[in-house]
């Protein structure tokens, strides 16, 4: 080898062993043969203490048959292949080097493997090249999280922490498509709180916001996973129970009237109770739109406010009662 040439090999070596990237050749055998600056400051060992040895025996926790069909592939098809820290976070359990940008606790990284071919044309050593992309994944994971927590506060009301209207609404749009193309039926109970305006008037609205607040927890806790419920106006909501039929939502409705009956609710040191009026309306081949479903459901809560409230109407039984009228759960009392 010429002078030159020496130099320039020389040179080459001391930019891989200082390049602010990782570098790792292994034979076929996945034995090491090169291990650079990146490598070594990463990992916390040399070269030296590396080299010809087994990469899985040094570093068990390498995802072994991942690595190993990945670099098959490379060396049988003698092409590159590419791995993103979006398909795999990482390959090397290395800690994230950037204490005051960094969020992570270990390095992202995007790898590349490289097939070498050598003088005599025979491919058998393949070349791991590792970025660390922790920056640029924490910013990406930063936006996706921020989206998603917009995605959720744009479909929640505030006060409830149940679905706004709109999304409510949109909910209830779906399930009325899918039972029309699916010829079954689900039932829509559309409620409200009886004189409700009586404690906003009696002990302000912060008292009325937290009653609000305690109707959407009981709903929570009496309400099954798959009932969608939202906030469709002030003191007024509405809970859509897929694939139940009314004997089912009368349950439920009456469940959710006595839970709602036996709350107190304890607020600047009066007890409050309350009650609500339930307007129960399963999917009928005449409801030509969603908005005819709610109509038939907000008919029968018109009906149970009628009949004295704290109770609930079946729409199929208008203008006839299912259920009669409860005595009021006094509403203010006194502590
Ligand atoms: N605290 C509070 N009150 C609200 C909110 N939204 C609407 N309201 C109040 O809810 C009350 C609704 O009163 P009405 O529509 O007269 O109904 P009601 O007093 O419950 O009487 P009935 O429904 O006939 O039993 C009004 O006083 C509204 O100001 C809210 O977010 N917080």
């Amino acid at each position: 080898m010429s002078q030159i040439a020496l130099d320039e090999f020389h040179w080459i070596l001391d930019v891989l062993q200082s390049i602010d990237v990782g570098l790792v050749v292994v034979d076929r055998q996945f034995n090491i043969q090169l291990w650079n600056g990146f490598m070594e400051n990463h990992s916390g060992i040399g070269f030296s203490k590396l080299q010809g040895q087994g990469l899985f025996h040094r570093f068990p926790a390498l995802p072994e048959s991942w690595l190993r069909r990945k670099v098959e592939t490379v060396l049988a098809l003698n092409s590159p292949t590419f791995t993103s820290w979006e398909q795999r976070p990482r390959l090397f359990n290395f800690i994230s080097s950037k204490p005051f940008t960094g969020r992570s606790e270990l390095m992202y990284q995007n790898i590349t493997i490289l097939p070498l071919t050598s003088r005599n044309g025979t491919t058998d050593h393949a070349c791991i090249i590792l970025y660390d992309v922790t920056d640029a994944a924490m910013g990406k994971l930063g936006l996706q999280e921020a989206n998603q927590q917009l995605k959720v506060l744009s479909v929640t009301d505030r006060l409830t922490g149940l679905f706004n209207r709109g999304h409510w609404e949109e909910c209830l749009r779906q399930e009325f498509n899918r039972c029309q193309r699916h010829a079954h039926s689900s039932t829509l109970m559309m409620f409200d709180i009886d004189f409700f305006k009586k404690i906003n008037d009696g002990y302000g609205h912060l008292a009325g916001d937290a009653v609000l607040r305690r109707v959407s927890k009981t709903l929570m806790q009496v309400l099954r996973s798959t009932d969608v419920a939202g906030r469709y106006g002030g003191e007024e909501f509405g809970i859509l129970l897929l694939d139940v039929d009314e004997p089912g939502a009368m349950y439920v409705a009456e469940r959710l009237r006595i839970a709602m009956a036996e709350q107190i609710v304890e607020f600047d040191q009066h007890h409050i109770c309350f009650s609500i009026s339930v307007g129960i309306a399963r999917l009928e081949p005449q409801h030509a739109t969603a908005s005819d479903w709610i109509a038939a459901a907000d008919a029968a809560l018109y009906h149970a406010k009628r009949n004295g409230r704290n109770c609930c109407v079946l729409a199929s039984r208008l203008p006839g009662l299912l259920s009669e009228a409860k005595p009021l759960p006094a509403q203010v009392d006194h502590a």
